[in-house]
């Protein structure tokens, strides 16, 4: 029998068009597929429903059973790389592993560790591009310097890109290099201190009709004029390629929403300062956040007495989801109406979001507080009331979220719009005036 090849799935959970994987099976014909439920991460969760390890653990169940199906399975650990990938090392005679990028701060700490723990043992770790199209500094600036602002970065994206970067990798070619293997189920979901919440999530396909039809509905959160797909990309359960794709050919819009995160992580590649909770901008540290605790626990519980920003919050109380409109309205209203730092927030849906992710999550709080990399300008401050005019008409998404809406049992408004905004300039203004 010759030496294991691992390939360690982390946020790219599929067997088809994936990068690392690919590469993993052409180079060599023992591959050993293997997952950790790390518990440097899952132990940090205080919510033991967390719909994302529901989401993880089916598919991660799911894998498994299509590698059965090819003879193989997947190899499933529940523990931390540290210790995990020791106990591998003595259990199989392993030669290389394989597995794709990953650039959140978590992950490169992880990754270095353990590259450095595989050189010490003579193994070679290789890892690849996936789940983006463009990284590191493959879209730079004439200059050579990374992008700040979106429009340069997409048109230079635009112009960067040809059929290599959306080819998709034909992993099902080398499908009879999977380790020959008799494996063991995953763990349950229990077994790891955590519940089902018995949800269903949304699906991984997205119909023609609905990207050729973005760009007029993609605003109104009463409709499905979204993918819904931000879940599938963040675990790689879709493959980016394919996707951008399907948007070169049906919606230029819906072009730029993928390459807007491509961007994102462009940013906390280039820009780690993020990562350790600072503003982009370094200025809007300096914010005298007016922090009240009360207030914050009215916005999380979707109870301010603005209908659409309660709206938003109790969907994402109940669904792990926010459409995007929304989730600009919630956030404004949280850094400019009630002037709560906007790490509280980043931090509040980071624990809720079915899609979290932690680029995207920060770029679009760094977006609405205005200290981000092509941020709204301060001074712009959404108006809820005005908002809804715009987006809910009809008040029809806002009133599936708020049916007490027009009873004594709705709050009043914990803030007057016209003095919070008065208030926001004025704090701002000082702040940035140092
Ligand atoms: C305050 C705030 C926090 C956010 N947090 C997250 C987050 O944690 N995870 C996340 O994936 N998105 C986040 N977004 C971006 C956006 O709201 C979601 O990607 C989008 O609502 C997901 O719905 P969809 O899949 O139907 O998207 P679609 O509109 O169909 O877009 C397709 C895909 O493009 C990407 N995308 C779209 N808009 C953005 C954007 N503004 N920035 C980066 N990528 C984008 C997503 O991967 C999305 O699935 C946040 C936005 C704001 C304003």
């Amino acid at each position: 029998m010759s030496k294991y090849t691992l390939f360690w799935f982390r946020r790219d959970l599929r067997l088809h068009d994936n990068a690392g994987l690919y590469r993993a099976l052409r180079n060599h014909s023992n591959v050993l597929p293997i997952f950790i439920f790390d518990k440097n991460i899952l132990d940090k969760l205080d919510d033991k429903k967390d719909r994302r390890v529901e989401f993880i653990h089916q598919t991660i169940t799911d894998l498994d059973i299509q590698l059965k199906a090819l003879g193989s399975g997947l190899l499933v650990k529940y523990g931390t790389p540290e210790t995990v990938f020791p106990e591998l090392l003595s259990n199989y005679d392993i030669e290389a592993v394989y597995t794709n990028h990953d650039f959140e701060s978590y992950a490169i700490e992880r990754d270095n560790m353990v590259h450095e723990y595989l050189q010490s043992e003579g193994i070679d770790f290789r890892t690849f591009k996936d789940h983006v199209i463009f990284e590191k500094n493959e879209v730079l600036s004439g200059s050579k310097t990374p992008y700040t602002v979106f429009t340069p970065y997409s048109r230079k994206w635009k112009e960067t890109l040809n059929d290599f970067y959306v080819k998709s990798y034909p992993t099902e070619k080398y499908f009879s290099n999977f380790s020959k293997i008799n494996l063991p189920n995953p763990p349950s979901l229990e077994s790891m201190g955590f519940q089902p919440v018995g949800m269903n999530f949304p699906v991984k396909e997205v119909k023609d009709l609905l990207v050729k039809n973005y760009a007029e509905k993609r605003d109104f959160p009463a409709i499905l004029g979204t993918s819904r797909l931000s879940v599938h990309l963040r675990f790689g359960t879709v493959s980016i390629r394919e996707l951008v794709r399907k948007a070169q050919n049906l919606s230029e819009t819906w072009l730029n929403e993928l390459i807007w995160r491509d961007f994102y992580f462009n940013v906390v590649y280039h820009f780690p300062h993020i990562c350790q909770g600072h503003s982009f901008r370094k200025e809007y540290d300096l914010i005298q956040w007016r922090n009240n605790q009360q207030e914050f626990e009215a916005w999380c519980k979707g109870q301010t007495g603005y209908p659409i920003v309660d709206a938003g919050m109790r969907e994402l109380n109940a669904t792990g989801f926010m459409h995007n409109r929304v989730r600009m309205i919630v956030a404004s209203f949280l850094t400019k109406h009630l002037l709560i730092d906007w790490r509280w927030g980043e931090a509040y849906f980071a624990k809720k979001l079915l899609d979290f992710d932690f680029a995207a999550n920060n770029g679009g709080w760094q977006w609405a507080s205005g200290s981000g990399c092509d941020a709204a300008p301060y001074f712009r401050v959404f108006n809820p009331t005005l908002q809804t005019q715009k987006f809910d008409k009809q008040l029809e998404y806002t009133k599936r979220w708020v049916p007490e809406l027009n009873s004594l049992d709705y709050p009043q408004p914990i803030v007057n719009h016209e003095i919070a905004r008065k208030r926001v300039l004025e704090v701002y203004k000082n702040a940035l005036q140092k």
